[in-house]
């Protein structure tokens, strides 16, 4: 039988409106409006398609959005400065520093200089340490749009084996603690992984954030297994066009599957959507307002 198709587009666009009436219901009730600040370091081709996407969602939902593009010889100093003004702004809820930066900026400094507060990509060491130590954090936001599209397509995963390929700080490592949260039974495995193709076919739920183009395969998968596929790989696709594909190839796992989520079309619409439903999070949190309800985990 052929996989369920898990939609993150029809799932995000939903997301959205409910972040878009809660921007309206914080404008009408507070005056306040929620700002997003995008910083963007270098002329990465891949990078500047995502920042526009996110100016122009930010915008929809009622939000304002900021823009702050260096060259990509711009000094540490330079980008810290921005930090800092950015993370002193009235106006800025949020704040997202785009990776990878260049190799001559010291990254972590970088994050570790946002305010937690406003650290929408919940990449901050207090973030980090505070979702590891299940305390309420801001959660990154691609583990968190994984998470939404495997609640909704399975309710409670309790007890469900989920092995999630990738080790990485901004979705593997993330994505991990939260499904331990959800007290799943969470294996990890990487590039040093010994025997990872059984390992993966022992799992309920796999998580695939590689970056190696359709790397998992049918028989990588059991029968019946829910797939969620995070990577965002562009190939060649001859006469000089490109293609975006996963780190699953598609048609094979298809086929044995329960439920499998596209590339494109599935955990990119959601990271945005997640992005958007943080800095509604951020800004209510700031303010000392309610929190909107189904926006966090
Ligand atoms: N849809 C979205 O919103 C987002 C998509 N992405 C995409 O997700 C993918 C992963 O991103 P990210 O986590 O940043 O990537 P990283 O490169 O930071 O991490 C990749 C992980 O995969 C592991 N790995 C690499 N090769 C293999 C292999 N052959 N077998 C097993 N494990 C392997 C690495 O292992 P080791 O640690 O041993 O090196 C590492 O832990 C990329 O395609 C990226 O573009 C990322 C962010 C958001
Ligand atoms: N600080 C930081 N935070 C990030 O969250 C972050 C980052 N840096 N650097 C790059 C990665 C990658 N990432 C994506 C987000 C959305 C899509 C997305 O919207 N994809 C669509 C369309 C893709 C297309 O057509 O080009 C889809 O999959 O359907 C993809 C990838 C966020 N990242
Ligand atoms: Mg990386």
């Amino acid at each position: 039988m052929a996989a369920e198709i898990i939609d993150g587009k029809a799932f995000a666009a939903g997301l959205r409106s409910r972040v878009a009436a809660g921007v309206a219901a914080l404008k009408e009730a507070h005056g306040l409006v929620p700002g997003l600040a995008v910083v963007l370091v270098g002329e990465d081709p891949a990078s500047q398609v995502y920042v526009r996407n996110k100016g122009r969602q930010t915008l929809e939902c009622g939000m304002q959005s900021f823009e702050h593009r260096l060259p990509a010889d711009a000094a540490e100093t330079e980008i810290l400065d921005i930090v800092a003004r950015l993370n002193a702004d009235p106006q800025v809820h949020g704040i997202l520093v785009q990776l990878p930066l260049p190799a001559h900026v010291d990254a972590g400094k970088v994050i570790n200089a946002i305010d937690p507060a406003k650290d929408v990509d919940g990449f901050h060491i207090s973030n980090a340490g505070l979702l590891a130590t299940g305390q309420k954090a801001m959660v990154p936001c691609t583990p968190l749009g994984c998470l939404m599209m495997l609640r909704d397509r399975l309710g409670s995963l309790s007890g469900k084996h989920a092995v999630v390929i990738g080790r990485s700080n901004i979705v593997g490592k993330p994505m991990a603690a939260l499904l331990l949260r959800e007290s799943c039974t969470v294996t990890i495995v990487h590039s040093r992984t010994v025997g990872i193709e059984a390992l993966c076919r022992q799992a309920d739920i796999l998580v695939a954030a590689v970056g190696r183009p359709e790397m998992v395969t049918a028989d990588w998968v059991k029968p019946g297994a829910t797939v969620i596929d995070v990577g965002i790989n562009r190939i060649d696709a001859g006469e000089g066009r490109t293609r975006l594909v996963g780190d699953v190839a598609f048609a094979s796992v298809s086929a044995v599957a329960g439920a499998l989520s596209p590339v494109p079309g599935g955990v990119g619409p959601m990271t945005i959507a997640c992005l958007l439903a943080n800095t509604l999070t951020a800004c209510a949190r700031v303010h000392g307002l309610p929190e909107p309800e189904g926006l966090a985990v």
